[in-house]
């Protein structure tokens, strides 16, 4: 097992990550400040997961509930948090109650933001099961839902008290989810370390082909990345919007097309294929950079262009994004590869170019 520390102050937290680590309840125990939990699942990761880890945290002491959302990111929204708070109050759990959110991205999001808001706000644990939510969504403590009008729009910071990544978990995951957990992977290397990226361009079959070892690389290294990230800026004043590269076009993919169309990993890989491309017109990348990206992406099983759905609702779509400060976009680019900047510089005409490009 590894552990990595998320450093913020008092509210500190591990990541562990490892094989096995579902049966762990000696992890959880710790971490929990009354021997109650509220597990949520989902209908997918439920019958595969949930049984495993009830059994290991009742024979450790635990009082354990459990609630099963739909699944799929059509499912991030109101409806389905409200049936959160349902199963919450009916079983009478407590503030002091620990929810624990056992699934991929969409469960730690709605999981996160239902802890932040029940009694107004109660223990949060994370055990993230697809590539995407280890690597990524479980470690940060953005929690949200999306609203019609665009992705993750209400949600709260809140941070967990532990991630738990079990490697194993992802024997199950579906080739398309593994390569959507991909795109976030290649982020960090291109926001930030140029190393990674090297090893990620040697090594990129290996992640395909679930090489256990690479995998606890890489899940290792974007963690590492990703917590010193949030512990230098943990409500994104400043440097952790370089973790949205390629999101503002993404999310106006998932969002324009309907969310579950295309995947979130899918919507940031086309999405930063067009900040790459906003890049290289504004000469800080070279036309052989932009085809190392695509390359590492393609390799990846990832798309290259995004859909065609008129630069005009491209732009109006990404006129909500949330780094929009007095009406003004702020995009992240490249100045080079492991290199991201934010940029706030860029005219409309431009941007379009760069979506026009970039769009198939
Ligand atoms: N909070 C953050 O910092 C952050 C970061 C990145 C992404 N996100 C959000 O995360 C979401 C995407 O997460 P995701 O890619 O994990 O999608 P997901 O949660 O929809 O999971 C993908 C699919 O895999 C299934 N699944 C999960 N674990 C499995 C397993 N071990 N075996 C078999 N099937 C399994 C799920 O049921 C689902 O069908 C998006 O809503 C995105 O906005 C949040
Ligand atoms: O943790 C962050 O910060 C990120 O931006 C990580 C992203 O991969 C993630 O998709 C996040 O949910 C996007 O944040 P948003 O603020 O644009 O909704
Ligand atoms: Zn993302």
């Amino acid at each position: 097992m590894r552990t990595l520390n998320v450093a913020l102050g008092d509210r500190a937290y591990p990541i562990h990550i490892g094989r096995g680590l579902l049966d762990r309840a000696d992890l959880v125990l710790p971490h929990l400040k009354t021997r109650r939990v509220a597990i949520v699942t989902n209908d997918v990761v439920g019958p595969l997961y949930l049984h495993r880890l009830c059994s290991a945290l009742e024979a450790a002491g635990v009082q354990v509930s459990a609630v099963s959302l739909p699944d799929g990111e059509a499912h991030k929204d109101w409806a389905t948090l409200n049936r959160i708070f349902d199963v919450l109050l009916a079983e009478r759990c407590e503030r002091s109650t620990t929810l624990i959110a056992l699934g991929g991205g969409v469960v730690g999001d709605m999981g996160g933001f239902a802890a932040a808001c029940y009694q107004r706000g109660m223990p949060f644990i994370q055990i993230p099961t697809t590539l995407l939510a280890q690597v990524d969504s479980s470690v940060g403590g953005k929690t949200a839902i999306n609203h019609p009008l665009g992705k993750n729009m209400i949600g709260a910071f809140y941070q967990p008290r532990l991630v738990l990544a079990d490697i194993e978990t992802l024997n199950t995951l579906p080739g398309r989810e593994l390569s959507a957990g991909l795109a976030e992977v290649i982020k960090y290397g291109l926001i930030r370390d140029a190393e990674f990226l090297g090893w990620l361009e040697g090594n990129l079959e290996r992640l395909v082909a679930r090489e256990p070892d690479a995998l606890a690389h890489a899940i290792e290294r974007s963690c590492r990345n990703k917590a010193e990230v949030v512990a230098a800026d943990e409500t994104e004043r400043g440097e952790r919007a370089l973790l949205n590269l390629g999101h503002t076009f993404g999310h106006a993919i998932e969002t324009g097309l309907g969310y579950g169309e295309w995947l979130h990993g899918e919507a940031v890989a086309a999405g930063t294929m067009m900040a790459v491309e906003l890049s290289r017109r504004l000469g800080w990348l070279s036309e052989v950079d932009v085809a190392r990206v695509a390359a590492l992406f393609e390799r990846a099983g990832l798309p290259v262009y995004g859909p065609k759905l008129g630069v005009e609702r491209y732009l109006d779509l990404m006129a909500h994004d949330k780094k929009v400060e007095a009406g003004r976009l702020r995009l992240i680019l490249l100045r080079s590869l492991g290199q991201g900047v934010i940029h706030a510089d860029a005219s409309p005409a431009e941007i379009s170019k760069a979506i026009e490009a970039r769009c198939r």
